[in-house]
């Protein structure tokens, strides 16, 4: 496959132009801020667009996709939430796949934290904690937001019962809220943990990404499986048969 990667020269752009050169795909636009990003999409007339960029370069370049009527797949995270619902309404033009995080492993983590919430019920407090290197942008992760979503969704919750750190004289914890703790440091590629914890017992689940290679995989993977979608909204779990 073509692709065109925006976001070439980051962390992440690095490892998918490894993980494509190991695979056979070819990156046929490297693209990053500073580049004439429409005219060099417009020339490279690459089977599907691959965003790792900044938040702030998503609604230009779904507009770009959905010009060139090219599958687009987003992996950058950080968006505000009402801005987020704007975007992914004008990339259903097109098929989208966008995900917080391409690894299987996480995607599993979704799964056992659906079903955890549900089994354990309200008389465990959740508290999700996260972990990324120093360099990381945007806080929580875009794989914690999507924890607390599905923990929401499961306790019928809105989105203010999230509690973000905790200082001072907070009072007893509530029954329905929600912790959300960001951890910065070093050169961590991606921890996240959710806790229930009960009156006698506590379940964690964890996940911990050691290599971005694993994310830079499975964006290629839903690059592979876009291109013969419909137009649409996908998430990793899609492309991952698990929905
Ligand atoms: N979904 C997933 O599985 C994963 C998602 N991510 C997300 O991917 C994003 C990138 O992460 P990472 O690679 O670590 O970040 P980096 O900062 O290392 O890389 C970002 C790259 O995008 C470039 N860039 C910044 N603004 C623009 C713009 N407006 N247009 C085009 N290119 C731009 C940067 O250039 P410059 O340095 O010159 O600003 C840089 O080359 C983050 O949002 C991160 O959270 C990360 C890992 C996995
Ligand atoms: O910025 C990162 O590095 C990562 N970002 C994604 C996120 O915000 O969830 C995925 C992964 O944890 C690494």
């Amino acid at each position: 496959m073509n692709i065109a990667l925006i976001g070439a020269k980051g962390r992440m752009g690095r490892a998918i132009t490894d993980a494509a050169q190991q695979t056979g795909h070819a990156i046929a636009a490297a693209l990053d801020a500073g580049d004439d990003i429409p005219a060099a999409l417009a020339a490279a007339r690459a089977d599907a667009i691959i965003d790792f960029s900044h938040h702030s370069a998503t609604a230009a370049n779904i507009a770009q996709a959905v010009a060139l009527n090219t599958p687009l797949i987003i992996g950058t995270t950080g968006h505000p939430a009402d801005e987020k619902k704007k975007l992914l309404a004008a990339a259903a033009a097109v098929p989208c796949v966008w995900a917080g995080n391409y690894s299987v492993g996480v995607n599993l983590l979704y799964a056992l934290t659906r079903r955890a919430a549900s089994v354990l019920g309200p008389d465990y407090d959740a508290e999700v904690i996260e972990m990324h290197h120093r360099f990381k942008k945007d806080a929580p992760s875009g794989t914690a937001a999507r924890l607390l979503e599905i923990i929401l969704e499961e306790r019928h919750l809105a989105a203010d019962a999230v509690r973000h750190g905790r200082e001072g004289i907070t009072g007893e914890r509530t029954p329905t809220e929600v912790g959300m703790h960001s951890l910065r440091g070093g050169d961590v590629v991606g921890d996240h943990t959710v806790i229930f914890a009960a009156l006698g017992e506590r379940v964690e689940l964890t996940h911990k990404a050691s290599d971005r290679a694993i994310f830079a995989r499975g964006a290629l993977r839903a690059a592979v499986w876009a291109v013969t979608q419909k137009p649409g909204i996908y998430d990793m779990q899609d492309v991952l048969g698990l929905t």
